[in-house]
């Protein structure tokens, strides 16, 4: 088969020169897929397989566009080259054939190959007719058995691609869910902050491969309702999204770049855990969940409670968002998953989106030194109570001045003795 409709993989659009490529070499996997359906990738991640030389080839082109380069898999022979807006992965071709290779893979939408010197197209799994039913239909059971990852692919791509898994396949993958706990738990992380990412279609498929029993090692303690809260979630971060821009935006954004799940997934995250903290630290350790995903989820469950409180004082509102912090965005959305009137909780939104609001973003009007200095005491406890103190102060409009807030810490002090 050829085709020349697969313009977004022709060799301009690559970030090397193509004259460094073999004639024999493929594309293969998630970017010959997405070729074929028209969809668009923010980000450019090419699959290359060769019968021979992968890292070789790798390491060459590498060195001649000085990009990074580092090996992958030296048994399996899998190389990848880093590029300023690209990655490109060399691996050596599995089995006699490109043939043989596609027949290991995953997914039959998953194993099309394509040649970009000759624009061939190898497709001897039919993927391109399961592309165009929109399905994800497994290659063989065995090949789900061998790598029990696919399972959770199968929804996470179904997901990204609004695809639906064909019948049998999702038979097969209900018989083969024990398996899961052979895989990797990092493996299985990445594969969940896609399915809480996805913004359309992340829940729907997060619960169908709960329901097959994929999720309950993970997170023993959901429930169907928590699923519930889940969909709530994503219908409140829509509203927010149209009513409060900024905060719609950062709902969307990485809470860290070295960690890629959302605001909103940490949001979902926390319906999914224990609903008690420690637990559900326990839980997201054994997950392998980074320090900062971990300290999200938990604060989020920490707060939720002070939220119930419908008129809070300034001075709750204060130790509210001190607490809460960057987190803020999950914390909200958190809690209207869980049924939250978001009449409660705009007032707050309202301080937080204003930068000079003084409860949601305090600025020091002295430090700790300044008022060691002006009480002749040295450092001690008792100067950080005394700057909260003048924090609220500010917040509820009692103080303004450095001068007043020195007044204060003096007033403060001799009530203390
Ligand atoms: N557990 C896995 C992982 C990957 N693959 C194969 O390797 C290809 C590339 O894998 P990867 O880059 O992880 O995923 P993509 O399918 O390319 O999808 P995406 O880039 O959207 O994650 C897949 O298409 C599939 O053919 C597989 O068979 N089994």
């Amino acid at each position: 088969m050829q085709d020349s409709a697969i313009s977004s993989l022709s060799p301009e659009k690559f970030p090397f020169d193509m004259k460094l490529l073999p004639q024999q070499v493929y594309i293969v996997g998630g970017a010959v897929r997405d070729a074929i359906l028209s969809n668009s990738r923010e980000y450019l991640d090419l699959d290359f397989v060769l019968p021979k030389d992968a890292i070789k080839v790798a390491q060459h082109i590498a060195k001649y566009h000085q990009a990074g380069f580092v090996v992958l898999d030296s048994e399996r022979k899998i190389a990848r080259v880093i590029f300023p807006n690209a990655t490109v992965d060399f691996a050596q071709q599995e089995g006699d054939s490109i043939e043989a290779d596609l027949h290991r893979r995953d997914f039959t939408v998953n194993a099309i190959a394509y040649n970009p010197h000759t624009r061939e197209i190898i497709d001897p799994l039919q993927g391109s007719m399961d592309l165009t039913s929109r399905l994800m239909r497994m290659i063989s059971y065995r090949n789900l058995a061998n790598d029990p990852l696919r399972l959770l692919r199968a929804y996470r791509q179904a997901s990204q691609l609004d695809f639906v898994i064909e019948t049998d396949t999702r038979i097969a993958i209900r018989n083969l869910a024990p398996k899961i706990s052979q895989t990797a738990v990092e493996r299985v992380r990445v594969e969940l902050c896609y399915l809480l990412n996805i913004q359309i279609g992340g829940t729907h498929w997060l619960e169908n491969a709960w329901e097959d029993g994929l999720l309950a090692l993970y997170f023993s303690h959901a429930t169907k309702e928590s699923f519930s809260k889940l969909s709530k979630i994503d219908v409140a971060a829509r509203k927010l999204e149209q009513a409060y821009q900024f905060l719609g935006k950062q709902l969307q954004e990485y809470i860290l770049d070295t960690v890629k799940i959302t605001w909103c997934g940490i949001a979902k995250l926390a319906c999914l855990v224990h609903p008690q903290p420690e637990i559900a630290e326990t839980e997201l350790n054994m997950m392998t969940y980074s320090r900062a995903e971990i300290k999200a989820v938990i604060i989020s469950l920490r707060l939720l409670p002070h939220l119930k409180v419908r008129q809070m004082s300034l001075r709750e509102k204060y130790f509210f968002f001190r607490a809460a912090g960057k987190v803020f965005p999950a914390v909200v959305l958190f809690a209207l998953g869980n049924d939250y009137p978001i009449e409660s909780i705009e007032p707050l939104i309202t301080h937080y989106l204003n930068d000079n609001d003084l409860v949601a973003h305090p600025n020091n009007l002295v430090n700790g030194k300044e008022i060691m200095e002006s009480l002749g005491i040295p450092a001690s406890p008792i100067i950080g109570k005394i700057l909260v103190e003048i924090a609220v102060a500010q917040a509820e409009g009692r103080v303004s001045t450095k001068y007043e807030a020195v007044a204060l810490a003096k007033q403060l002090r001799e009530e203390a003795n």
